[in-house]
């Protein structure tokens, strides 16, 4: 036989050549360094987490957006040396553009509030849950993805955005079970550093970078901290004012220092008030420390941490009064945080606040016979048709494989489809928690 003759449709005759025509590779079954599969049990915690975000965010009235997690570099290229900068996956594509897998959502909400322009009218209040990227060496072992949601409000000026915010992150640990005893929330705000800096002439454009670099207080060596604050120019009696400011743990003090009068006191003094209208009061505290690790705040900045102070921040946030400006936009006013799924993991296994989330099924549906396959059929989906979730049985199998799935699965019934009984148009039914079995009409199944 000719092996591409027309009437074999091209395909040669007596020998076919295999399908697989490479020689097997034997692949990594690992996903890539630093990220995560989800298999089912891994899955449905991540959907309970994601699914509680979700109704948080809509019970404070916010719309859910997404944006690619592919991104222009050029959103995330912001000169203030930042972790996120260095950190940035990004990569040239196959039309040369510097492209980037996103390290946080906020420039891509600024950038989509930016494109919709007038066609959308203010305030908005958007939320999203998205996989956000990070390229760090594994020396340090550390992920590279994990998920973050965002509440963001774009086009409130007032501290009212930002006490909302804290209000709606406060809904949801105690949705979870989580108590002021358990996280608080640092507060303060970049207008202190602000301050400071303004009394010590140091120019603008530097206060991003003075920022980045506070805010690895804690987090590297104090003469590190002073080293880089005088690299980028400040003098050493300016530092040692900015950390002594910055070491006021109190309103009382921080308003002794800079006065009454000031906006920055203000505000702090009417987002704690706030605070005790919403009924948060004891979940916040004031810490001038806080300064939050991303260049764009330019206001209030917060975040959640753990009061036995094992675990990384859990959430963080803020006001970014210029992020749209700078993206060539109008000046509008906008607040947001970002809530990852790890450190809030960690924190539940801690407390033991872990949801049981086995798999549930309602039915498992099979045949006792090959003949009765298309009646079985025709009963999961008359089943499913009410609403009822079945796994049904799709091979001959013995009847003690099918007792181990429904026990696997956590069935709450087997339905049996027999000869004796189709024939009577009924099926034989097992609740399997009590064993109790009966017989009934198809029809009258439910
Ligand atoms: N920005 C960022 C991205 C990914 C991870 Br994991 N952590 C932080």
């Amino acid at each position: 036989v000719n092996p591409s003759s027309s009437e074999n449709g091209g395909r040669s005759g007596g020998f076919m050549p295999s399908p697989i025509t490479e020689t097997p590779q034997k692949v990594d079954v690992n996903p890539p360094k630093g990220t995560r599969d989800f298999p089912p049990e891994d899955m449905r915690l991540r959907s309970w987490l994601f699914q509680n975000f979700r109704e948080v965010s809509q019970l404070f009235g916010f719309e859910e957006v997404d944006f690619p997690v592919l991104e222009s570099e050029a959103l995330f290229i912001r000169k203030a040396g930042e972790e996120i900068r260095d950190q940035l996956y990004c990569f040239e594509d196959r039309g040369n553009r510097r492209v980037a897998l996103r390290p946080e959502l906020t420039p891509s909400l600024a950038r989509l509030v930016l494109q919709k322009g007038k066609s959308v009218s203010l305030p908005l209040k958007w939320f999203a849950i998205g996989q956000c990227w990070r390229y760090e060496r594994m020396t340090r072992g550390r992920r590279r993805e994990h998920y973050q949601w965002n509440m963001d409000i774009i086009g409130v000026p007032e501290v009212t955005a930002e006490a909302e915010l804290i209000s709606a992150i406060v809904t949801f640990f105690k949705k979870l079970g989580i108590t002021e005893a358990d996280v608080g929330f640092r507060v303060s705000s970049r207008k202190v550093l602000q301050e400071v800096l303004r009394c010590y002439n140091v120019p603008e454009e530097l206060f991003g970078r003075v920022c980045i670099v506070i805010d690895k207080l804690e987090k590297i060596p104090l003469d590190e901290i002073k080293k880089e604050l005088k690299s980028v120019g400040m003098s050493d009696e300016a530092i040692e004012e900015l950390l002594e400011v910055l070491s006021i743990k109190s309103l009382a003090k921080l308003e002794e220092r800079l006065g009454t009068s000031g906006q920055v006191v203000g505000e702090l003094k009417q987002l704690f008030a706030l605070a005790e209208k919403f009924g948060y009061s004891e979940w916040i505290q004031f810490d001038a420390s806080i300064v939050r690790g991303l260049a764009y705040y330019t206001g209030i900045v917060f975040e959640g941490f753990d009061r036995q102070g094992k675990l990384r921040a859990i959430c963080g946030g803020g006001r970014y009064d210029r992020l749209l400006s700078t993206f060539g936009g109008d000046d509008i006013p906008a607040c947001g945080f970002g809530f990852g799924d790890a450190v809030i993991v960690e924190l539940l296994k801690e407390k033991n606040l872990l949801p049981e989330l086995g798999l549930e099924v309602d039915n498992i549906v099979c045949s006792l016979d090959p003949e009765l396959q298309g009646a079985a059929a025709l009963v999961a989906s008359t089943l499913r048709g009410k609403g009822q979730s079945v796994d049904l049985v799709l091979e001959s199998k013995p009847m003690k494989w099918v007792f181990k799935r429904a026990a696997r699965i956590n069935s709450r019934r087997l339905i049996l489809i027999g000869k004796s009984e189709w024939e009577r148009s009924t099926v034989a039914v097992k609740i399997l928690s009590t064993g109790e079995q009966y017989e009934v009409k198809v029809d009258e199944l439910d």
